[in-house]
């Protein structure tokens, strides 16, 4: 941030001032070319001048290219080639083509479920719940959590979710299925006679776990670090964190990546990958939702059967992990939910909540009919 960019328009002394209002065009931190006004509190503006001195000296482009991927939501869009609404067309019907929708399929997937034991993997936000500016608020409908029981008390049934299994279970309040927390690294048995596991199993894995004081300490570091930051969220996912920046303004995003990665200069045995409109820090150790999945299926006998058919739904880049092994395996399908065309491993699609709530209620009619039939 140079004078020729930052006008403070009170020429009183900086330190006698509660808020100074700048005009800000072609900084490192705010990258776009119109001159746009801020009022900030003084110590924010003083941390906003801190950061942009440190892009200035070392690491403007790093940031940059960082920021344009937070830009991107997971999983990465399919860009098309020509920017015209018919080549737009063109690519969300091939798209669609290659990922069909699970529903228009539903028939050939019961097909390839005959003699086998479904076992569905359910992510949450943007799969159980709409994707909503407030990440407390993420709230299920009634009817889905009715759906999610059902499906649970036909089929074994897991929630893989990035976020602690204590809020997802808030949310869920469900007794009778699997939790897989934190990206898969907190695994928990229903706490339920009438499943399909051992009652009350409680933990099954939690690999990481002695990763729990850093992600503890970094989490407080992290809300210290941005609580300047308007609109930006910490979030304790207990094995894993994650940074919210849905509800930061885009020009304050370098300002935020930049603080996240100071942090973890100093943390390297953490790892930073994106979500949607979210930076997740995790344990750099090998293990995922892809993981969790194989770990899920071996728990329930399934480890090497054929008997199988798991259906994994998930929306996120980190369900793609689950979906590569499901390929890998040849066996059962993922399902991504999305409105838009993106790079996936799954094998069908379903736009978004209401049509997976739709497609969990149609397998549970299904499973009924069956065993009537029987
Ligand atoms: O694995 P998931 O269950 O999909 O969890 C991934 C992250 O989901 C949540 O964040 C996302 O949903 C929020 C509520 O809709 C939204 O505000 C946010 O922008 C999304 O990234 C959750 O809060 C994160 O902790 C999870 O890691």
């Amino acid at each position: 941030m140079t004078s020729q960019n930052v006008i403070v328009s009170d020429r009183n002394p900086i330190l006698g001032l509660k808020t100074i209002t700048v005009s800000v065009s072609n900084s490192p931190l705010f990258s776009n070319s119109s001159p746009t006004y801020f009022t900030f509190p003084r110590r924010t503006f003083l941390k906003l001048l801190e950061a942009a001195d440190k892009n200035k000296n070392n690491n403007t482009p790093k940031i940059a290219s960082f920021v344009d991927s937070m830009r991107d939501s997971s999983p990465t869009r399919l860009r098309s080639s020509s920017h015209d609404s018919v080549s737009d067309n063109n690519n969300k019907t091939s798209w669609i083509v290659r990922f069909p929708s699970a529903l228009t399929m539903f028939d050939e997937i019961v097909n390839a479920a005959k003699g086998k034991q479904i076992v569905m993997f359910l992510d949450y936000d943007g799969t159980l719940s709409p994707i909503v500016e407030d990440p407390d608020k993420a709230y299920i409908t009634h009817e889905m959590k009715e759906v999610v029981k059902d499906v649970a008390l036909n089929f074994p049934t897991a929630i893989v979710t990035g976020r602690s299994i204590d809020k997802v279970r808030s949310f869920v309040k469900l007794n009778e299925i699997y939790y897989a927390g934190s990206h898969g690294m907190d695994i928990e048995g229903p706490a339920n006679e009438n499943s399909y596991s051992q009652s009350n199993q409680g933990v099954l894995f939690q690999p990481a776990r002695e990763f729990l004081p850093m992600i503890e300490k970094v989490v407080k570091i992290l809300e210290e670090k941005t609580k300047w930051i308007p609109g930006a969220m910490v979030e304790n996912n207990k094995f894993c964190l994650s940074v919210h920046f849905r509800r930061v303004d885009e020009k304050m995003w370098p300002a935020l990546a930049e603080q996240v990665k100071s942090v973890l200069l100093d943390y390297p045995k953490l790892n930073l990958t994106q979500g949607r409109k979210v930076l997740e820090i995790r344990p750099t150790i090998k293990w995922d939702k892809g993981q969790a999945l194989k770990f899920l299926l071996k728990s329930l006998g399934f480890g090497n059967s054929e008997e199988v058919l798991p259906v994994y739904i998930g929306d996120d880049r980190t369900d793609e992990d689950a979906f590569k092994v499901l390929r890998e395996r040849g066996q059962g399908f993922g399902i991504l939910v999305s409105k838009v065309p993106k790079d996936t491993n799954a094998s069908y699609s379903l736009q978004d909540p209401s049509q997976v709530k739709e497609f969990l209620k149609r397998l549970v009619e299904w499973k009924r009919k069956t065993v009537e039939e029987e």
